[in-house]
């Protein structure tokens, strides 16, 4: 996976999409995540439409179902032609490898089958979250290693998790995976709904293997310089 800034682009209209996407830069050197409510809103055809301009995209809905029903999605997400897509490890084995199997299924002979990214913990759960009302007896970076151990035998290409957990996880999972970090926050003033956050430098440093921004780009005032700037300090 290349080194890439991801920007969440986390709108419910097309127009504030366009606007933004005209000045971030070549479509084929410019990497960007469609979540939920974009999806919902709009479906595949906004999907494939920016694929076709040269978007990589990736398609963020965090499948989280029974085997059967997760494997069937993922053929339809491959058939999109996107650059990665996710899912939750918290759905198990099993239901990880038919993921993987549906995207296998679904994508086109020749073309590249999409990376499939699970994501650990959100990063809007805290330690105590995690103990009090997941029940979990793990810690927080014990509990992230232990779902990224299961993505990882399962077929998963990587995880979804926070910058902090990535120096452990290199070490106790290996390089030979992804780790691709939200909860990026250019100070430590905002964090919004995020739990588990660190600046682009700081992912940097912990190995990231890329971040995904929202807020921090959209909300900004000139979101395209502020794009530009979390570029060159990540890459
Ligand atoms: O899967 C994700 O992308 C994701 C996982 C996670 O643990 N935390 C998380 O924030 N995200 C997504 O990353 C983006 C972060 O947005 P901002 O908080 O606005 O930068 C949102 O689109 C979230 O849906």
């Amino acid at each position: 996976m290349k080194k890439a800034v991801f920007v969440a682009l986390d709108y419910d209209n097309q127009k504030e999409v366009q606007k933004l996407l005209a000045n971030l830069g070549r479509p084929e050197e410019t990497y960007i995540k469609i979540g939920m409510e974009l999806y919902y809103h709009y479906g595949a055809g906004l999907v494939t439409s920016l694929v076709k301009q040269g978007y990589h995209i990736f398609l963020d809905l965090k499948l989280h179902d029974i085997p059967n029903t997760v494997y069937q999605a993922a053929r339809q997400i491959a058939h999109l032609g996107v650059y990665c897509t996710t899912i939750h490890a918290l759905g198990g084995s099993e239901m990880i490898t038919a993921a993987k199997n549906g995207l296998k299924d679904g994508t086109a002979q020749g073309s590249e089958v999409p990376k499939l990214l699970a994501v650990t913990e959100l990063t809007s759960i805290t330690a105590k979250v995690l103990s009090t009302e997941q029940n979990c007896s793990l810690s927080m970076p014990e509990q992230v290693v232990s779902l990224a151990q299961t993505a990882k035998k399962a077929g998963a290409d990587g995880v979804i998790c926070s910058p902090l957990e990535v120096k452990n996880l290199r070490k106790k999972i290996g390089s030979d995976f992804l780790y691709v970090t939200p909860g990026i926050r250019l100070t430590n003033k905002s964090n919004d709904d995020q739990k588990r956050i660190a600046t682009p430098q700081k992912a940097k440093e912990f190995g990231s293997s890329a971040i995904v921004v929202g807020r921090p780009i959209t909300q900004a005032k000139n979101p395209a310089q502020i794009y530009h700037e979390i570029k060159k300090e990540f890459e």
